[in-house]
């Protein structure tokens, strides 16, 4: 997962050069980091509909497409923003072996509903 993970920051990294006319990445980068939200909020909500459309029908083929479009536009985000999948692994690798309950303790939050 990793290396897909680094391979589609590489190819980010590239279509910020890259024609607009000829990449959807690229357009994405024209157009900007409002446009680039804006399709982060689309696309978090679809994977919500389609997690709701999946519950207690076995088949989770839309929910999967719809978390990789999620997931894409979110690291098409973080390349717009100078950053990638890297700091976000770091990130979650620091979190293992720590509860989040134990975590939101620490900042001194009610532990009651996470
Ligand atoms: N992983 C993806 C990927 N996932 C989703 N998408 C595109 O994201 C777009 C937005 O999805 P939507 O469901 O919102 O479709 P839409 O309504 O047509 O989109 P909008 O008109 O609102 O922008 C679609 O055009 C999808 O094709 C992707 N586009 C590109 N990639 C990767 O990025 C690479 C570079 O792509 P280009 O920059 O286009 O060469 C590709 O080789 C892929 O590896």
């Amino acid at each position: 997962m990793n290396d897909i993970l680094q391979h589609l920051d590489l190819i980010l990294a590239q279509r910020k050069q890259a024609d607009p006319e000829s990449s959807y990445v690229a357009s994405l980068h024209e157009k900007g980091l409002n446009r680039i939200l804006e399709k982060v909020g689309e696309e978090a909500t679809e994977v919500i509909l389609a997690a709701k459309d999946s519950a207690g029908e076995g088949d989770n083929t839309a929910l999967v497409g719809e978390v990789a479009d999620l997931w894409f536009h979110t690291l098409v985000m973080l390349s717009h923003l100078d950053t990638g999948s890297a700091a976000v692994l770091e990130c979650l690798q620091d979190r293992f072996g720590l509860s989040g309950l134990e975590e939101k303790a620490a900042r001194g939050e009610s532990t009651g509903t996470p």
